[in-house]
């Protein structure tokens, strides 16, 4: 048997089809939702997803705004822009793509952006709203995980739930939203002993740590589903330039009950609730 894969871009299709009908209700009432995403420098991959990012607005008829600063951008210009952003009534949602060049304070940005429009919900204030259970805006990578989970018909209540990586943006945030969910969580990381002790024991495996291919088939529960966060780029071989995950997806294939796959699963998904949440910050700012 191998697994179902679960589809990320067909579902993050429907939820973006959805938000541009809000989208269009909200700007028929006067307020049309615009999203500000600021990269500092020019890494080639975070050029790519922020112009999925605005590609995205613009099909759903947000407004966006693209700041692309330069690398050599000093933290106070950054802090003054973001400022500038936050006074802005046209823009509702601020993305400050990470990770910022080596110079700039990245919890000093994150915490400068206002709450209400901070959309991937790094703010202390929604990651503490997360903790206890109300938070303005959910990071959108293990919102989107969730989204897919429901889609798919997932059981949380009482599932073994297993997170390998432990990073604010994702690896913490997810575990809290699946025991939210009902899960029992365990999180593995770097010092973790015995990883496969654990990841077999999972009916949820959510694996989001970076290195291409370290989840096999033989670290699988069968009939578990396996849902890949990893975006690695391949270096060298046959397959140099293309995208794999954290998972060995020929392997795990033959053992998960179901699977995303990398790319086309987790990733459009992240987009989808960027979306999501700046829709709702326009919502909450029209009243
Ligand atoms: N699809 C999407 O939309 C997104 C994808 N990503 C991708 O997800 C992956 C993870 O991202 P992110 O959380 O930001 O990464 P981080 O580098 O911040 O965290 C990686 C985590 O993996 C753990 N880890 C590293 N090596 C091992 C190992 N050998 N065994 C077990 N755990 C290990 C680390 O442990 P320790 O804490 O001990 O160092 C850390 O907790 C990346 O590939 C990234 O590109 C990220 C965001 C969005
Ligand atoms: N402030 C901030 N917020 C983020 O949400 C954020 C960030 N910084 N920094 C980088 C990570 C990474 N991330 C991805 C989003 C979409 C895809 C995505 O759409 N991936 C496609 C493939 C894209 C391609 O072909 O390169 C897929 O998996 O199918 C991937 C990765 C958001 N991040």
């Amino acid at each position: 048997m191998t697994a179902r894969i679960l589809d990320g871009i067909a579902l993050s299709r429907t939820i973006r089809a959805e938000v541009a009908e809000r989208a269009a209700a909200l700007t028929a009432r006067g307020t049309r939702p615009g999203l500000a995403v600021i990269l500092v420098g020019d890494s080639a991959a975070s050029a790519v997803y922020v112009r999925n990012k605005i590609r995205a607005c613009t099909e759903a008829d947000i407004h966006s705004v693209f700041d692309h600063m330069p690398a050599d951008t000093t933290e106070a210009d950054l802090l003054a822009r973001i400022r500038e952003l936050n006074a802005d009534p046209a823009v509702h949602g601020i993305l400050v793509q990470l990770p910022l060049p080596p110079h700039i304070d990245e919890r000093l940005v994150i915490e400068t952006i206002a709450p209400a429009k901070d959309v991937d919900g790094f703010h202390l204030q929604n990651a503490g709203g997360l903790l206890t259970g109300t938070p303005l805006f959910r990071p959108c990578t293990p919102y989107g995980v969730m989204k897919l989970l429901e889609h798919a018909g997932a059981r949380l209540d009482g599932a073994e739930a297993v997170i390998v990586g432990r990073s604010n943006i994702v690896g913490k945030p997810q575990a809290l939203m699946l025991m939210q969910g009902g899960a029992t969580v365990t999180i593995c990381h770097s010092r973790t002993r015995d990883l496969a002790f654990h990841t077999r024991r999972a009916d949820i495996l959510v694996a989001a740590v970076g290195r291409p291919k370290m989840i096999t088939g033989d670290m699988i529960k069968p009939g578990a589903i396996v849902v890949d966060v990893g975006i690695n780029r391949i270096e060298e071989g046959p397959d140099a330039g293309k995208l794999c995950g954290d998972v060995d997806f020929a392997s795990a294939v033959e053992v998960a009950g179901a699977i995303t796959p990398v790319p086309g699963g987790v990733g459009p998904m992240t987009i989808a609730m960027l979306l999501v949440n700046t829709v709702e910050a326009a919502r909450r700012f029209a009243g």
